[in-house]
């Protein structure tokens, strides 16, 4: 098993991939499981991971990282699925067993599978070869960080069957399939999208796949997206039920859906009522809630701010699955530090709203339940129109969807797609009388009996098992494209494997991409030439600016810029400031108590934080006191002299200095301040000093005349050791 200090050999992952075999087939949830995890119970809640990140302020509560019960999702879209794979790692640290991996642009109207690694745009060519890489490594992930990883993709598209055919050999765990997404959004023939659904829906069935649909898109496409709610139910509905009749088991139909609006429209009081109308509507499936990308602009504070309402409405109604969309979908580049904001996003707002609805409950007088209502209503009408035109393919063809009125108002800006139009139009044909596909998951019409009545329900059997049941009948591609595949991919970036060499990056090995966050006091339009500027004069390349916060119309703007830097770092030439091993716990008690040492603390200059001081002063948070070390604390606001003084009155050798306040680096001065009086008293080399606090850097505290600084996450031991340390070398054994 991998561990936590091993990086992932993508060479080692495409070995042998031709004999690679998935070690499961279809869909994993997580078990609900309330438990008590450090202070707090927890019920919301599934087991912990055996390897995480956890969120920063978990450094106080004993690194906990409460995992929700919800399956948790990120999506993957660079394009190199090799540089994905390490993503993919970060994301199951940080709570993501949902993968889901964006397709290259168009691959939906691509009638075949492709094959090989050919690198995509805004996602990658999904190709058994890719899928198979992915899904090893994905079980090298699941087995360290100790939960099962689901991978998900598209079965969308002309070539919807053949993709469900590939999944289901390859183990893929979940896609989306909706034949509604082919009509409205890539204008794929209603006929041939619905007779694909109905092959692609029971392939998926027979592996066990999680199916999500495509509703949500209609509220990402539509004007004002609050208004197609109606629409969305129906378009729930359509999916669903086919899906059933077709053999998909209904708490592996999970609908997608998408709160319509967000902020600055009264976000909550929109979507709530509709959460709830689907819901009810619904009950017999799965919600995969999915966070809203429509009003997103290049801000990751308000994306995220969105995301946390959209929570908040998954907590006050159901989610089986929370998807995460990565909060800088509005820049469209979805780089790795947003994917894994945005799990932390869902994780810290999930754990945070445990258990919510054990405390409230909806007033049955307000207007949340006459607009669920009212919406329901809506929905059914628009069902019962549909009926009376002539169905489904009639409806979308008198343009009754994604249209911008709120069903019945029609504004007649709908997408109508033609019955007998659209790609792949007149391709769909009568199956012959004596028609047979000898395959184990086929719908509809299969004349089996005209060989053998004995294996109608096993049509495979009639020809010694299809590849479902013998692996090897697959026709493994390795690569199609001597130039666009992995291995050259992999040569090109060789000396950032490995080698010592670094480079930032934001997706891809050594895209040396960067980002610089600043705030010039003038107007946004002198501000962003400003910012190029000061790209080009940081020696960046391809400087671009990717966000712009106007501040005041005159007196400030804040910009984000991004930017290419050309050169490389190499790790053997860093100076790397090991942490110090500290000495054993009984060592340390021993040395304090024979020698006595005593300490002066307090939090020094204008500064009234205290609590960071009592936890490193305190033996009940496991503070120098547990160490033997006896200290006079002498409050806050404590002038710098003062602490001097005290040494020299208690015959301390030792002063422990907390400085949180760190505007126009008031800390740094006052450790000076600290220094230059104690050298003024005489006693500086007879004392030790120290300086703590979250902004505190040690190079630079010992810059200011310190022996030692401390930051955050420092420990009473961490302190009591090098005291011990340091005390030595001065007084000797
Ligand atoms: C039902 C369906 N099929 C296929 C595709 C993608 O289809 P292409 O491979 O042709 O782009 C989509 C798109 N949305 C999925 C991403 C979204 N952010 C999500 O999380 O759902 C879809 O909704």
């Amino acid at each position: 098993m991998i561990k936590p200090n091993e990086k992932l050999d993508i060479r080692h992952i495409l070995d042998d991939l031709e004999n690679y075999r998935p070690k499961r087939k279809g869909w994993v949830w997580r078990t609900k499981n309330p438990q008590d995890i450090g202070d707090f119970h927890y019920v919301d809640i599934s087991d912990s991971l055996k390897n995480y990140v956890s969120l920063p302020s978990a450094r106080y509560l004993n690194h906990i990282d409460p995992q929700p019960d919800a399956t948790i999702t990120t999506e993957i879209a660079s394009g190199r699925f090799e540089d994905d794979i390490r993503r993919m790692r970060m994301a199951a640290y940080h709570g993501a067993d949902h993968i889901m991996v964006i397709r290259t642009a168009g691959q939906s109207h691509m009638d075949g599978l492709l094959e090989g690694t050919p690198q995509g745009v805004g996602g990658v060519p999904i190709t058994r070869k890719q899928v198979r890489a992915q899904r090893k490594a994905l079980d090298i992930i699941e087995d360290e960080v100790g939960r099962p990883i689901n991978y998900h993709s598209y079965v969308s598209g002309v070539a919807g069957p053949e993709i469900a055919v590939m999944f289901t050999e390859e183990g893929v765990n979940g896609a989306h399939q909706d034949p509604q997404y082919n009509v409205l959004y890539r204008n794929i023939n209603m006929i041939r999208s619905f007779v694909d659904a109905a092959e692609s829906k029971r392939i998926m069935a027979f592996g066990g796949l999680a199916q999500i649909d495509g509703a949500h898109n209609a509220n990402a496409t539509a004007r004002d997206a609050w208004k197609v709610m109606p629409e969305l139910l129906v378009q729930h509905g359509i999916n669903s039920r086919f899906s059933e009749k077709v053999g998909i088991r209904p708490d592996l139909i999970c609908l997608s859906t998408v709160p319509p609006a967000a902020p600055p429209s009264p976000d909550i009081k929109v979507n709530l009522p509709y959460a709830l109308a689907l819901r009810e509507f619904f009950s017999a499936y799965k919600m995969r809630a999915q966070m809203n990308t429509k009003y997103m602009d290049s801000s990751t504070r308000e994306a995220t701010v969105t995301h946390v309402l959209n929570l908040l409405i998954s907590k006050l109604t159901s989610a089986d699955i929370q998807s995460t969309i990565t909060p800088d979908e509005g820049r469209n580049v979805p780089w790795h530090m947003f994917n894994i904001e945005a799990l932390d996003t869902a994780k810290q707002a999930m754990v945070g709203m445990d258990d919510l609805m054990s405390m409230l409950e909806f007033k049955k007088d307000s207007d949340l339940f006459k607009t669920k209502r009212e919406l329901q209503i809506r929905s059914i009408l628009m069902m019962e129109e549909m009926i009376e035109i002539g169905g489904y393919f009639q409806a979308v063809e008198n343009g009754m969807f994604v249209d911008s009125g709120l069903y019945p108002e029609r504004m007649d800006d709908g997408i109508s797609r033609k019955i007998d139009g659209g790609i792949g139009s007149d391709t769909t044909y009568k199956r012959a009388k004596d028609y047979l596909a000898p395959v184990s998951a086929h719908y509809g019409y299969n004349n089996v009996s005209q060989y053998d009545s004995k294996l109608v329900d096993h049509p495979e059997k009639l020809i010694g098992g299809d590849t479902f049941e013998q692996p090897d009948k697959i026709q493994y591609i390795d690569e199609l494209d001597p130039e666009d595949n992995v291995n050259n991919r992999l040569d090109e970036s060789e000396a950032y494997r490995n080698k010592n060499l670094l480079k930032p990056e934001v997706q891809w090995l050594a895209d040396g991409v960067v980002t610089v966050d600043l705030f010039f006091p003038t107007e946004k339009i002198i501000a962003e030439a400003a910012a190029l500027e000061l790209g080009k004069r940081m020696n960046l390349s391809s400087v671009e600016v990717i966000h712009s916060e106007v501040m005041h119309p005159s007196e400030g703007t804040r910009i984000q810029i991004k930017g290419v830097v050309d050169f490389d770092i190499d790790m053997t030439k860093l100076k790397i400031i090991k942490k110090e091993e500290n000495l054993p716990a009984d060592d340390i008690l021993a040395y304090a108590k024979k020698h006595h040492i005593k300490v002066i603390a307090g939090t020094g200059g204008s500064d009234e934080h205290s609590v960071g001081m009592r936890e490193i002063l305190d033996i009940k948070h496991g503070g120098i006191e547990k160490y033997g070390l006896k200290y006079t604390y002498l409050g806050t606001s404590v002038p710098i002299e003062k602490f001097i003084d005290a040494a020299i009155e208690e015959d301390a050798s030792v002063v422990m200095i907390s400085l949180i306040i760190s505007h126009d680096d008031i800390h740094y001065k006052n450790m000076k301040k600290l220094n230059d009086y104690a050298i003024e008293k005489g006693v500086r080399d007879k004392l030790i000093l120290l300086a703590g606090g979250t902004q505190v850097t040690p190079e630079i505290a010992k810059d200011s005349g310190m022996d030692q600084g401390f930051s955050r996450g420092t420990k009473g031991i961490d302190v009591a050791s090098f005291v011990v340390k340091k005390h030595k070398e001065i007084y000797g054994n």
